[in-house]
């Protein structure tokens, strides 16, 4: 289970089985909304929090799942259990179609994008006919469950609290799982998580729906505790207090979620006791009030309270991994190496223009199994880009790309990944709050198999397992072990490059491409890199390097290709390219050595 939520999880279980014998009705009801807009902030954590995606629309999921069971149940007289099946089945639907129109939205459009069926739906709700209008649907139904007739206000707290409590679970299992790794990657946008192997679009459009089915849950449960629903709970402004609820409690943690759902109505119900006193009328001050605590907390704590909780009380804060289990954890299938010496990697007539200016012009390389193949060239000469191209990053405008023999130009970067091409990056792409080991992770997503119901019920212990394993394994293959529990962000610059090798490798790639790899390194730790490097090569690895370090450079490469101006200006062994008089003059500046 994820480390971060085990207090949490424990505080709301314990809660849902004493509260509601202790509490008052008035103070137990309000933590039954509590628990209620908690389902829904859990669901935002891994949209928005999580995976980078904000919705102002989550409000009218919950009003498709209240709606659903209103109508069956009241006008078709169906059991609440089939409403909720019903609503459920309608909100994946619906949450598919707009997730395929939306989610292509990058920015900020992607958010005013929610905001428009946001809307609509809730227009939607008051107009429709068989939804009674703007006055709603009343009379439905309690539910049962097992002989249990779930009406009470205390009912419902155990009810709800249970929920909340199994989605706690439920979402730190999958956060803590490789697909949670790979929602994690979303956050930083797609490039890294598809040189990784992860399908961006369907990472994305899982956690909309996943958010949305939870929404739905919250709206089901409403539905029936209120028996009654019509449109207001559901309007873009419940929306906006969804988002407030996880922005102030933290985005992008479980606890955080919950805490806010309970700062957002706790405070809500004091202020508009207070407020009009203060005020000496009606209104809505709460309101004004919500904007310059949301202003604060960003100011001032953007993560959210619930870090800030964390830090102060020593029983909630997160655990280290358990690493035992990957001690006896079964190694994960390897590639069979290829044969040394061999073309691997063929590009031919490569070009790439960018508008008016040819970024690469004609390029040709072959880069061999068991090799070092080196890429220098000036600042702007089309070293980066040529690696985009080969990786899958940018299309080319012309030419071809051969790996293994099979054209690769035109596959996407991931398709590429998964043929065994793997790369770290000129500016280093990690997950900085995510420890060195996750990170690493993350470049085996290809090798596991384990999907959201899986992970989310935590079923895939042993394949987990194997993947961490791995992942220790290349952390200290590349000599960072002592880091590998410390956030990536954490580290020098030049160590969260070498984490980006190991990362690399544990894809178990043919092809690793590695873009300036020295760059920021110490001296001791550029040579236990070519070290590294030295010992790949051995077993058959064809490996090509961006590097403007010389020194470190022409002890190591094999072969050495040269760029200017998007063209080959040489290619050849170290030492021909160290003399050739063209390099001297348009690169090295006569100094090679
Ligand atoms: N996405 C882009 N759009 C427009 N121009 C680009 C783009 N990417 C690169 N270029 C241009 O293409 C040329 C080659 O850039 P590239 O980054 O490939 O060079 P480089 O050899 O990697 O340089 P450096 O060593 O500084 O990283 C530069 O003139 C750059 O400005």
């Amino acid at each position: 289970m994820h480390r971060r939520v085990v207090m949490p999880l424990i505080l709301v279980v314990m809660g849902a089985l004493i509260a509601p014998r202790v509490l008052p009705e008035y103070y137990l009801s309000l933590l039954n909304y509590v628990g209620l807009y908690s389902i829904v902030a859990l669901g935002m954590v891994l949209l928005t929090g999580v995976g980078g995606l904000t919705s102002f629309g989550q409000a009218a999921f919950v009003g498709i799942g209240a709606y659903a069971t209103a109508v069956l149940t009241t006008q078709m007289g169906l059991s609440p259990w089939l409403g909720l099946m019903a609503g459920l089945v309608i909100t994946g639907l619906i949450a598919t179609l707009l997730g395929l129109l939306t989610l292509r939205l990058s920015g900020h459009y992607l958010p005013i994008g929610t905001l428009a069926w946001g809307i609509s739906l809730y227009y939607l709700f008051g107009n429709l006919p068989n939804l009674g209008g703007f006055s709603g649907i009343s009379h439905l139904p309690a539910i049962t469950l097992f002989g249990w007739t779930v009406s009470s206000s205390q009912d419902f707290g155990v009810l709800i609290w249970v929920i909340v409590g199994a989605v706690m679970w439920l979402l730190s299992n999958l956060l803590d799982s490789r697909e949670g790794r790979a929602i994690r990657a979303l956050f930083g946008g797609s490039v890294m998580a598809e040189a990784m192997g992860v399908s961006t679009a369907r990472s994305k459009l899982l956690i909309f729906i996943y958010a949305a089915l939870l929404a739905a849950v919250s709206g089901w449960l409403y539905a029936h505790m209120q028996r009654f629903v019509n449109p207001s709970p559901f309007s873009i402004n419940m929306g906006i207090e969804y988002l407030f609820m996880i922005l102030l409690g933290g985005a992008s943690t479980l606890g955080g979620a919950v805490l806010g759902a309970a700062m957002v109505t706790g405070l809500k119900e004091w202020l508009q006791g207070i407020l009009p006193m203060l005020f000496g009328q009606n209104g809505n001050y709460e309101a004004i009030f919500f904007g310059g605590l949301i202003i604060l907390c960003l100011l001032y704590a953007r993560q959210g309270v619930w870090p800030v909780v964390v830090s102060r009380v020593p029983f909630l804060r997160p655990r280290a991994r358990n690493l035992t289990a990957l001690k006896t954890a079964a190694p994960l299938p390897q590639k069979a190496p290829l044969p040394a010496g061999e073309p691997l990697l063929v590009a031919e007539g490569v070009t790439k223009k960018f508008g008016g200016l040819v970024a690469n012009n004609n390029m040709s390389l072959t880069i061999k199994t068991g090799q070092i193949t080196a890429l220098i060239g000036p600042n702007g000469a089309g070293k980066s880009t040529l690696f985009n191209l080969l990786t899958g990053l940018l299309p080319l405008t012309s030419g071809k790309i051969e790996f293994r023999g099979q054209r690769i130009d035109g596959l996407s970067s991931r398709k590429i990944a998964a043929l065994g091409v793997s790369r770290s990056f000129q500016h280093v792409r990690l997950i900085p709050t995510m420890s060195v080991l996750e990170n690493v992770a993350l470049g085996a997503h290809r090798r596991g198999l384990a999907g959201y119901i899986r992970s989310g019920l935590h079923l895939e212990r042993a394949e987990e397992a194997s993947i961490l394993a791995e992942a220790a394994r290349q952390i200290e293959r590349v000599g960072l072990a002592k880091h590998m529990h410390d956030a990536a962000g954490s580290l020098a610059l030049g160590q969260q490059r070498i984490v980006e090798i190991a990362r690399a490798l544990c894809a178990d790639p043919y092809l690793l491409l590695l873009d300036e790899p020295a760059a920021g390194l110490r001296h001791l730790e550029k040579e236990a890199l070519a070290e590294l490097l030295m010992r790949l090569r051995a077993e058959g690895m064809a490996v090509l390097m961006v590097e403007h370090d010389m020194d470190f450079l022409m002890g190591l490469a094999d072969y050495v290709v040269v760029m200017e101006f998007g063209q080959k200006l040489a290619e050849g062994l170290p030492e021909e390219i160290q003399e050739n008089p063209k390099v001297l003059a348009a690169y090295l500046g006569g100094d090679v050595a």
